[in-house]
Order: C-alpha cells, then structure tokens, then sequence
C-alpha cells in the first residue's frame, strides 16, 4: 500500500432494497475505504447477503446510489458493468465450485473467461495460487468432491484472487467448518490482505472472523424489527468496540444472548 491517502473505493448512499414491497434495506450510508477489511453482521435475515450483492451489482438499489472507484455502478452499460466486476473476486458460500472441473478448471476458470492468457501462464498461475492457500499442487487433478470442506474453501480463494481483484467479497467463508479450519481461513484471509493491495468485504456470522480479521465492523438490523425512523446500521467501527457497545442489541448480538428475542418467544 502507498502513503498516500485512503480513497472510498465504494460509496453506498441512501440505499434502500426493497422486493415486493418489502423493504430489506433502507437508508444504508457507508463508505469503505480501498485497502479496508469490513465485516458484516447481524442476525439472520436483516439483509447482509442483499448488501453484499447490491456493493458489487448484482442487486439494483430500489433508491440511492453505489460507488465504486467513482463509477456509479447504476449508471454503467452491461459491458461496462462487467467489465467493473473483473475487479472483483467473490467467495462464495460453500466455495460454490464447478463439481464437473477439476480443481485445475475451477481456479483457472476466471483467467480463461476474462484474459488471453495462454495456457503456460495460466498453469503457473493456478499452481502459484493453489500453494498460496496452501493447497499441493497434486490436487489439480482432483474434483471437488474429493476434497474437504476447508479445502474447498481455499480452492474457492485461489479461484477469487487469480485475477488479482482489487475488492474480494467472502460470503461466510467459514460457515460449516469446526473452530479450526476456520481459523485457518481466517489467516488465509489475513494472508491474502498483506499480499495483495485488496479491499475486503466479509459477510459472516462467525464472531472469530469479525474480531480477528476485519478493520472495520458494520452490524445490520432487521428492518421488521425497527421502529420507524431508527437506523439500520447498529454498529460501525473497529471490531474491538463491539463488545462495549452503547446498544445492547450489539452488545447481545456478539455474546450469543437472545435477550429480547427470548421474551418475545417465551412471552
Ligand atoms: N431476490 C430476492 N427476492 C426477494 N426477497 C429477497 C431476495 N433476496 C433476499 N430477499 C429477502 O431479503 C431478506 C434479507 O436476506 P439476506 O439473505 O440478505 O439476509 P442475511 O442477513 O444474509 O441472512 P442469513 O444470515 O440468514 O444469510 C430476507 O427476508 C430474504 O428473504
């Protein structure tokens, strides 16, 4: 990273989603700045998936604007829309790779949909990103059902990262993993950071992940249980403050505690 100073590389303002006259997101206001690790919380369902895909286009804001590098994404053509998401490396839930290609085909996939890479350097690309997630070169061959689950994950990684994306979107990169594993993608997502001049941004329910990798942590709220006018964004800060929290709704977010919900099912 240079000195110079941080940019917004994205820009969501006054953002609101809305489907079928339900309103999922409304009135998100955040910046990240290039080279930020941003984790998203919150309780299931209060919209963090529909953020995410909103930040790199593949949802349109039912009002407001996303920026990125100073592109106003709703305003870009399909080309030039497509041409933005090359910028982008997604992990997606569950690795989501190719079951009929082999772990050679599913990581070189990007390279040979958006370069004219030949063959040799795409070889040596995939080889040198399978060994920086730490993957043996002998699983090229292999499928992904031959793998593990956290194998998976790492090859979905090398997969996000070929291109050298400026911005990788994870979509709970440890979901499904036992306390270890997870804590392996952890690092090798705090590897990927200092390696790569990268923008993160981290859809997760793990707390782990929060707390050790993000700079930044932004915690969502479920619209239907807001009163009217009250933000939807609880949080947004470094994750070490998460814990002191003014809101006791973060407070109990992050220590497991159903607090109010317990009263509601109870009651
Ligand atoms: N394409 C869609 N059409 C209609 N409703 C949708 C669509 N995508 C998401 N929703 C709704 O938006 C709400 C938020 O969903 P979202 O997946 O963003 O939640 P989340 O916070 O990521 O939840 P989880 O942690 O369970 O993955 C849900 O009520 C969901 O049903």
């Amino acid at each position: 990273m240079s000195d110079s100073p941080k940019e917004h590389l994205i820009e969501v303002r006054n953002l609101d989603v809305t489907f079928h006259g339900q309103t999922v997101l409304k009135d998100i206001n955040v910046a990240i700045e290039a080279g930020e690790t941003v984790a998203v919380i919150g309780e299931s369902g209060c919209g963090k998936t529909v953020f995410m895909k909103t930040i790199v286009g593949l949802i349109a804001p039912t009002r407001g604007t996303i920026h990125f590098d100073g592109q106003d994404l709703s305003t870009l053509s399909p080309a030039a829309l497509s041409d933005v998401r090359r910028r982008f490396g997604f992990v997606f839930q569950n690795a989501a790779l190719f079951d009929s290609m082999t772990i050679f085909d599913n990581v070189a996939f990007p390279m040979r949909q958006s370069t004219d890479a030949g063959e040799d350097e795409i070889h040596d690309a995939v080889l040198k990103h399978l060994q920086e997630v730490g993957l043996p070169p002998t699983v090229v061959s292999k499928r992904p059902s031959e793998l593990s689950g956290g194998m998976r994950k790492r090859v979905g990684i090398a997969r996000a990262i070929i291109l050298q994306p400026e911005l990788v979107v994870y979509d709970e990169p440890t979901t499904g993993l036992d306390p270890i594993m997870s804590d392996v993608i952890n690092e090798l997502m705090l590897d990927v950071r200092s390696r790569y001049p990268v923008t993160s941004v981290i859809v997760t329910h793990d707390m782990r992940t929060a707390q050790k990798v993000a700079d930044r942590v932004l915690m969502f709220y479920p619209r239907t249980r807001l009163n009217k006018g009250q933000p939807q964004v609880l949080y947004d800060g470094p994750p070490a403050g998460l814990d002191q929290s003014a809101d006791e709704r973060v407070r109990q977010f992050v220590r497991g505690e159903a607090g109010q919900r317990l009263m509601e099912i109870t009651g």
